[in-house]
């Protein structure tokens, strides 16, 4: 498995997408995770506003995952429209930050909330602890993280969008889960080829098993 450095211009001719979805509170990194994602680097980032796309290629035993990341704000004014983001997600990542215990319940209510929308063992669902380099300020422990994980049988790691510890590990990691589901469920003949254009603009597929159903 190997992330695609060139972004949109390695694009293969299978290409499948894979709409992931960043939640969590207010300030705990999920642009600056984002960010890292796409682009590798960390930034000062704005404040999220409704919500932020961003889109990135990796490779998974040679197949590609196009991952359109939907970043939505933590601000509690934009609540009640983000279901309308993470609506068919095939990942979810549900963020806090080891230095806010507030943002730790948050993010049981977030996990409560994406529940209510996800079919189990067809979404893979994450749970992230961010800024683990602060370590001096650390108010959620690495076995609080996993105990919570565990308990809702979803995945877990610590990340720091600032040193980028993790970060690629963790887009690896769910890339990799995203294809043993979808492979699943699927065979590749049946995975839609789609050329280059503006995803934005299009309706993403909203039922499972999503890459028999990309209507594309
Ligand atoms: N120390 C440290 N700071 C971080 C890390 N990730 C983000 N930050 C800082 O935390 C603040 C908030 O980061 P954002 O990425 O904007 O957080 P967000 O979750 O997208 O915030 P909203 O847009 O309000 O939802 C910024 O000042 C970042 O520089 C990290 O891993 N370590």
């Amino acid at each position: 498995m190997s992330h695609n450095a060139a972004g949109d211009a390695g694009i293969s001719a299978r290409t499948l997408r894979v709409k992931m979805v960043l939640l969590g509170s207010c300030g705990v990194g999920k642009s600056s995770l984002a960010t890292r994602f796409v682009k590798g680097e960390f930034v000062n980032i704005q404040q999220t506003v409704g919500c932020a796309y961003h889109s990135h290629v990796v490779s998974v035993n040679g197949v590609s995952l196009r991952f359109e990341i939907w970043d939505t704000a933590g601000q509690e004014k934009y609540h009640s429209v983000t279901p309308l983001y993470y609506r068919g997600a095939h990942a979810a990542l549900v963020v806090y930050d080891v230095s806010n215990k507030e943002s730790f319940r948050r993010a049981q209510f977030w996990l409560k909330e994406l529940e209510k929308q996800y079919i189990p063992d067809s979404t893979v669902v994450w749970l992230v602890g961010n800024k683990a380099d602060l370590t001096h300020d650390r108010q959620v422990s690495s076995q609080e993280g996993q105990n919570l994980a565990e308990d809702r049988g979803l995945g877990f790691m610590e990340t720091s969008a600032l040193s980028g510890d993790h970060v690629t590990q963790l887009l690896q990691t769910i890339a990799y889960r995203v294809h043993e589901l979808t492979w699943d469920q699927c065979s590749l003949s049946d995975w839609q080829e789609f050329h280059r254009e503006d995803l934005k603009n299009r309706p993403f597929f909203s039922s499972l098993p999503s890459c028999c159903n990309t209507g594309t």
